[in-house]
């Protein structure tokens, strides 16, 4: 697995965690409050980016044992191939049936603060017809077309380029970077 992140800059985890921890997931995403999400310059455009996000800290206790989770993760990147993580961040996502998120790097133009994009999915029983899958074009060129079902963690790069269709299903999912800057807190 960590071969196949080394070679094309993604890697799919599927059944990341144990049951109870998934419905847990589950569960805070979707009695949290959402927020419309904005690009990178603060205006909203949903024919850009149609997700509505919250970001995970004190008030999502669930979320937080998560973004334990990715950290050690992160610590594991670095002590394996010098990652140089130092923290990361994550928020729960929420696109309503009909929208997306254009193809897109996660790092603004001139900025490299993100190192790894980790998706984690929450959605049970997703198939293909329920659109929402996320495309990334991996380091040798391949796109890669994986669909946003629950328990399923995927990382990548985050420079490579990568866009979510058009969902047909109400699509819960937590978007998660592993960053070299320092916190700020
Ligand atoms: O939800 C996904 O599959 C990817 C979301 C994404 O690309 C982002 O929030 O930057
Ligand atoms: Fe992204």
């Amino acid at each position: 697995m960590l071969d196949d992140f080394l070679h094309t800059g993604v890697m799919v985890v599927d059944d990341c965690f144990g049951a109870d921890a998934v419905r847990a997931l589950q569960t805070e995403s979707g009695y949290i409050d959402y927020k419309d999400a904005h690009l990178t310059h603060g205006e909203r455009e949903v024919s850009i980016r149609g997700d509505r996000i919250r970001w995970i800290d004190d008030a999502c206790p669930v979320g937080l044992r998560y973004l334990a989770s990715i950290e050690s993760l992160g610590r594991y990147f670095n002590a394996v191939f010098y990652a140089g993580i130092r923290r990361c961040e994550a928020h729960y996502a929420c696109y309503p049936s009909g929208f997306g998120y254009q193809w897109h790097k996660d790092n603004p133009a001139g900025r490299d603060e993100r190192v790894i994009s980790a998706v984690y999915y929450l959605n049970d029983d997703w198939t293909d017809s329920d659109g929402g899958a996320i495309l990334v074009v991996d380091k040798l060129g391949n796109e890669q077309k994986l669909l946003p079902k629950a328990n399923r963690l995927v990382l990548f790069d985050s420079d490579l380029l990568h866009q979510v269709n058009i969902t047909h299903r109400t699509r819960f999912s937590i978007a998660t970077w592993m960053r070299r800057d320092d916190d700020v807190l």
